[in-house]
């Protein structure tokens, strides 16, 4: 379990973490989305301690990172691809962090089968491709075989066949039980992966919801209308108790009315329609909606303005 509570990061005159608490529960998969500049890394490099928290804290299985004996043996991190010794074979890297983490180095090969990498072991990562690198960086993080996982943006720069891997590898992950966060600026991402959302803007909480609540919530399913006589047809509408919000381009949508009915009250009444088609508002677009007023360019704003509460 990862315990955040009242964390705050200054870097100079900007806020990227502003007071953030929120739990992470192990045995399911839990996605933190946020635009960019939200504060994703910030907060997840403070859970390993490689920033220092302004204030307030964060508990990894109930204390804090720098008190933990076996740290690669407690939570497994992939935060930065990249960051290899490009000289070195990939077992080489992997024996070298299981010999300084007192991890038995039968593991290696079991994390090399793990992440599709036994074939490339003994080649130089400096040859390997943005796939092979994150492949690697996920047998490090998988290496001690530790109860809890965070991962940076994990499907960045991987293939169709790498996403697909890595979106079941989280699922088993966290079906063995682990606690599993994993940070997206990608909400149709994380609707496929996360059964849990904590969702933050400029550095604070917008939403901490299953990921069906999310969806319920905010699938919204509409009929768009478009028609030449829009406000006939808004009052035709109008009275059959149908709401209409205005649509693009001079068109209505009709909320929460089925296509029939639309169709039905418009023949009856007369009024000319060119298109009645049912549509959903894609989590994309309701993800957006939650963080538009939470976007960055905080630095030179007062942090409180602006930020929908959940
Ligand atoms: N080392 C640093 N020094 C100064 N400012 C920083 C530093 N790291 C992050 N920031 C700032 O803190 C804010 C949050 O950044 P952070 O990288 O945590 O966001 P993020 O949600 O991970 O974004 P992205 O999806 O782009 O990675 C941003 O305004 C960023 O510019």
């Amino acid at each position: 379990m990862i315990e955040v509570q009242q964390l705050t990061k200054r870097y100079g005159p900007t806020l990227a973490v502003d007071g953030l608490s929120f739990t992470v529960e192990p045995g399911r998969v839990t996605g933190f989305l946020g635009p960019n500049g939200a504060g994703k890394s910030t907060t997840m490099r403070t859970m390993i301690g490689l920033d220092r928290p302004t204030s307030g804290r964060v508990l990894i299985d109930g204390g804090p990172y720098a008190r933990l004996r076996h740290p690669l043996r407690q939570v497994g991190a992939l935060l930065e691809a990249g960051a290899l010794h490009g000289g070195r074979t990939a077992r080489a890297h992997l024996l070298g962090l299981a010999r300084s983490n007192r991890i038995p180095v039968r593991r290696v090969d079991e994390v090399l089968d793990v992440v599709g990498l036994t074939g490339v072991a003994d080649r130089r990562t400096q040859g390997f491709s943005l796939g092979m690198t994150q492949r690697l960086g996920v047998a490090s993080a998988l290496l001690g075989d530790p109860p809890v996982l965070l991962m940076d943006e994990p499907v960045n720069g991987l293939d169709p066949e790498g996403i697909l891997w890595i979106r079941g590898l989280m699922k088993r992950l966290a079906a063995e039980g682990r606690t599993v966060f994993v940070s997206s600026h990608l909400m149709s991402e994380m609707a496929l992966t996360a059964e849990h959302l904590i969702v933050i803007g400029r550095g604070r909480l917008l939403a901490d919801t299953s990921v069906e609540q999310f969806v319920a919530r905010n699938s919204r399913a509409y009929v768009l209308v478009r028609s030449p006589e829009p406000e006939r047809m808004r009052a035709v509408l109008a009275e059959a108790g149908v709401h209409t919000d205005d649509g693009p381009d001079g068109t209505l949508e009709a909320v929460g009315a089925s296509t029939e009915t639309v169709g039905g009250l418009a023949a009856r009444h007369g009024v000319t329609v060119y298109e009645i088609s049912p549509r959903t508002a894609s989590l994309e677009d309701a993800f957006m909606q939650l963080t538009a007023t939470a976007a960055d360019h905080r630095a030179d704003q007062g942090a409180d303005e602006g930020v929908r509460r959940p």
